[in-house]
């Protein structure tokens, strides 16, 4: 099997008397959709903190593409090629869609802010934005105004602002959240698509999405991973049922 290109190594992180990521081990492969689920405060955001580069574990390391990154600030994963999405604050809602993505690219390749006004000129800048608008099918929305976008376009175009970065991995925190349930099945359907560009570690409550993406799902309770499987495994564990599906598996 080729190495994952995304992997935690007992990773551990405590608020005071409280263990929120619990030696947790897991990783992310080529090609792949690896879902994270648990209840309300199992510990998923702050998993997601600490791969991202947010939070700094207790204990426990992170690699990404072969490389140890915990100590790495969050730009520096970034412009290696960590992709994260679904910080919708971090749209500029009074710019266009298309300065958003080249702001967001550029931000990520570490280049300063003042330097703006010129690199909106840099037509390989510019050329990437658009390439990445056109995967996400936000190419005749690139001149509106963020603000005018829908909530669902919004989600898009930030998958548009992570692509751009030629992102080696995907790390999305619940992107479904706030969506109908015909913006989830059109994102879905996206999603879908998306791991053939880079794989996608997905924390998420929408169970309906869940199932019908992941190609492994990691069962996160208290802090610790109580289990990871495919679909049908997780599906049929009885200590997940126990500790989580209920009724609904
Ligand atoms: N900065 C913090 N200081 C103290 N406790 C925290 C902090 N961040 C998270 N926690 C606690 O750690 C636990 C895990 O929280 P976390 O937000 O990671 O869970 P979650 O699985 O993402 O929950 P949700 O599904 O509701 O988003 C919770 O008990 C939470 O109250």
């Amino acid at each position: 099997m080729t190495d994952p290109v995304l992997a935690t190594h007992n990773l551990s992180k405590s608020f005071g008397a409280l263990t929120a990521t619990d030696d947790v081990t897991l990783d992310l492969r080529a090609g792949e959709i690896h879902a994270v689920i648990g209840p309300n405060g199992a510990g998923k955001s702050t998993l997601i903190a600490q791969i991202c580069g947010g939070l700094t574990p207790d204990r426990g390391r992170i690699e990404f593409l072969g490389r140890d990154v915990t100590q790495e600030p969050t730009r520096l994963r970034a412009r290696a090629g960590l992709g994260r999405t679904f910080q919708i604050s971090a749209l500029a809602m009074e710019d266009s869609v298309l300065q958003n993505v080249m702001l967001g690219a550029l931000g990520a390749m570490g280049r300063p802010w003042q330097f703006l006004r010129p690199a909106l000129k840099d037509d390989a800048l510019r050329d990437r934005a658009e390439a990445a608008l056109a995967r996400v099918g936000l190419t005749d929305a690139r001149a509106k105004r963020t603000a005018e976008l829908s909530h669902g376009q919004r989600r898009q175009l930030e998958v548009a602002v992570a692509l751009s970065l030629q992102p080696k991995a995907f790390v999305m925190d619940e992107p479904m959240a706030g969506l109908g349930s015909e913006g989830s099945k059109q994102l879905t359907g996206f999603l879908d698509s998306l791991r053939a560009d880079a794989p996608i570690l997905l924390v998420e409550h929408d169970m309906d999405a869940v199932f019908a993406l992941a190609d492994r799902i990691s069962v996160l309770v208290y802090g610790k991973v109580i289990e990871t499987g495919t679909v049908a495994e997780i599906r049929a564990s009885k200590a997940v049922r126990d500790a989580y599906l209920g009724g609904e598996a």
